[in-house]
């Protein structure tokens, strides 16, 4: 296993002393949260009592494979905590994520949940946001346009693709992966963002994070803001 896999590793398992029995779990995406499930996987064998909502189809498969059983919104509301990976963590916790292409459920999830525990190895951590290319989800109808209007905001737009074909997401809508240089004021980006008709959301999480679990090589910390 390399350095950056067993710190995402340490991190992922760290996050698990914020679950306890009958809790709701919001379940991320991405490579961290993959082996925060795994451990979850092995406490549910042992007796622990819990359910999740996954952000993605790929989280899904790894409940199944796991043993982790999956509730949805239509029984419950409620999340207890939310744990999910990120692209970028900056000094102030505002993050991107979507680098999976997963943020607009993840956000949905991280938006619900009681707290929101980020689980990131130290390569993410960051002093300012904008060095990963800003995933933002928009419509496929008229994407062209959408994506020349967040250019007209300032950035590069590129249209994700996968094996040559437009990515998809989870809801059937386009990403395109936006480089704004380094992020100065990250809201207001969001929210500039926000109000262009064709734009579904973007990967900018600000002021959500509760707690952030950085992984290293031999260890895991909760940081301190
Ligand atoms: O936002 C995400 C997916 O949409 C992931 O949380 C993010 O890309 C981090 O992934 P990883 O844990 O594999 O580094």
């Amino acid at each position: 296993m390399t350095k950056q896999d067993n710190a995402k590793k340490l991190a992922g398992e760290a996050s698990l002393t914020h679950v306890e029995n009958g809790m709701t779990i919001g379940l991320g995406s991405g490579s961290t949260v993959y082996w925060m499930m795994r451990k979850l996987g092995e406490h549910i064998k042992e007796g622990l009592n819990v359910k999740g909502i996954a952000s993605s189809r790929q989280t899904e498969t790894w409940a199944a494979e796991f043993g982790v059983p999956l509730t949805n919104f239509h029984e419950t509301q409620h999340i207890d905590v939310a744990i999910d990976g990120a692209d970028e963590v900056d000094e102030a916790w505002n993050l991107i994520k979507g680098g999976g292409g997963a943020l607009v459920r993840e956000k949905v999830i991280a938006d619900a949940a009681e707290k929101f525990v980020v689980i990131a190895d130290e390569s993410k951590l960051v002093s300012r946001l904008g060095d990963f290319h800003l995933p933002v989800e928009i419509l496929p109808f008229g994407w062209e346009v959408t994506a020349e209007r967040i250019a007209h905001l300032g950035g590069r737009t590129v249209l994700r693709k996968r094996d040559g074909e437009a990515f998809v997401s989870d809801n059937g809508n386009y990403i395109v992966d936006c480089d704004f240089g380094i992020i100065t004021d990250a809201e207001k980006l969001h929210k500039q963002l926000k109000l262009l008709t064709g734009v579904v959301e973007t990967g900018l999480f600000i002021n959500m994070a509760d707690e952030v679990i950085a992984g290293y090589a031999d260890k895991a910390k909760s940081l301190k803001r």
